[in-house]
């Protein structure tokens, strides 16, 4: 195709991406990065009008908007990687400088010392390193879990390292003598690199998206499976994660612990201190459960005051250490408040999930075991015994009697 007409499809292609990118930013502000890729297009978009309309420009002005825009779409999209990724933003002070160095040696190879070739390295050095240190903070985290990120990685990689290789390829391709056959070369691969840079902005615009859809889906997934207090998996995702875990446990033969808690005379709390106060010692009260689990267990908000632990790869009498020590600890680290602070204790129920039983089953056992400790005196643990037989799977079974273990 002729390279005009390629820079008149890469125009109008960067126009649509940005005015997309640009809505979906506009309604959904809140997605990290994408802000700042949507103006990386807008810049590429001037880039491409300044291209086409450079003949009716005067020279110095067109080349540094050229060199000035690509080397922003570059730094913008390397900017967004690091919002989207969550790392600290860049200091932009040493990228002004960077810029008005970059801008300044341009002007200098194009009215002191007209210089074609050094411009043309410079136009793809600095947003090549941009692109590929953009890539590089993209391409963090399991590709499994983030795989929009590899797209949206590769594409950045693979358009900076172009950047930096292309004047070696033009510098093999350009014949000594241009009416040489060979100069038919540098045609095509100027049409080529027009064509990579086209295919390279729309991939980015698509990764951009993809990206927004993932941290769309996480972000509802995070609400329907956490509870917005504690931050802890709410009753719905325990119980499916918890049912997972039982079929995890019987296919490997292994038992299941489970732990039922309920914080003692929380409604005295509420009543004494208030509702702000009472959600201050749930959050407490999580923060000191997770130090004492390990990093496979997995802990809900069953609802109010009453939580959940199972405990993968722990038998029963790890279970009741764990049952104990959470236990020791709440009672051992009142809520510090002023003017004086909140004591509190837990009551905690324990069992060990069987055979084909469902997830319900093995928690009202434990709650059964809960409200037994509840019932001689709180502030203690206690043991259900796990059913002697597998359980039919959804079939509902009398709870078995609970043990006790005293605290
Ligand atoms: N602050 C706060 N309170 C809550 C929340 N959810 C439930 N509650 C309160 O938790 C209290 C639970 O009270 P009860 O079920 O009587 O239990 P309790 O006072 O802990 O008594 P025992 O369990 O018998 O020791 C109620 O007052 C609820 O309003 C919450 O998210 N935040």
């Amino acid at each position: 195709m002729h390279s005009p007409t390629l820079v008149i499809v890469a125009a109008i292609l960067a126009a649509l991406v940005t005015a997309v990118l640009s809505a979906v930013w506009f309604f959904n502000r809140n997605i990290p990065g994408l802000r700042l890729w949507a103006l990386a297009l807008f810049c590429t978009t001037v880039f491409c009008v300044n291209l086409l309309l450079r003949d009716f420009v005067p020279l110095l002005p067109s080349v540094l908007l050229a060199q000035g825009s690509i080397a922003l779409t570059a730094y913008l999209c390397l900017l967004g990687a690091r919002e989207y990724v969550g790392r600290a933003p860049l200091r932009h002070g040493v990228a002004a400088g960077a810029m008005v160095l970059l801008l300044v040696t341009v002007a200098y190879f194009t009215v002191v010392q007209p210089h074609l070739e050094v411009r043309f390295v410079l136009s793809g050095l600095v947003p090549g390193v941009c692109f590929l240190i953009a890539a590089h903070s993209m391409a963090k985290g399991g590709f499994r879990k983030v795989p929009a990120r590899y797209l949206f990685a590769g594409t950045l990689g693979v358009h900076g390292a172009f950047l930096l290789v292309r004047p070696l390829l033009f510098k093999l391709a350009t014949p000594a003598d241009a009416s040489q056959p060979e100069a038919g070369i540098v045609a095509a691969l100027s049409q080529f690199v027009v064509l990579e840079s086209t295919m390279a902005l729309v991939l980015v615009a698509f990764g951009a998206l993809m990206l927004a859809n993932e941290f769309i889906t996480n972000e509802l997934r995070h609400l329907a499976e956490i509870d917005p207090l504690t931050n802890v998996f709410n009753r719905r995702a325990f119980l499916t994660l918890l049912d997972k875990a039982i079929s995890n446990a019987q296919r490997t033969q292994t038992a299941l612990p489970v732990l039922v808690m309920d914080l003692d005379h929380f409604k005295k709390i509420n009543d004494s201190w208030g509702h702000r106060a009472g959600d201050d010692v749930l959050r407490h009260f999580v923060m000191l459960a997770q130090r004492c689990l390990r990093k496979e267990d997995v802990m809900g908000r069953l609802g109010g005051e009453e939580f959940a632990i199972f405990l993968p790869n722990a038998g029963a009498g790890g279970a009741i250490a764990v049952a104990e020590r959470l236990r020791a600890m709440v009672e051992a680290h009142p809520v510090a408040t002023e003017p004086r602070s909140i004591a509190l204790t837990v009551s905690v129920g324990v069992t060990l999930c069987s055979g084909s039983e469902s997830a319900g089953t093995a928690l009202q056992r434990a709650d059964e075991a809960m409200y037994l400790a509840k019932g001689r005196g709180r502030n203690r643990v206690e043991m259900a015994a796990a059913p002697a037989a597998p359980l039919a799977p959804v079939v509902p079974t009398t709870p078995a009697t609970p043990t006790t273990l005293a605290a």
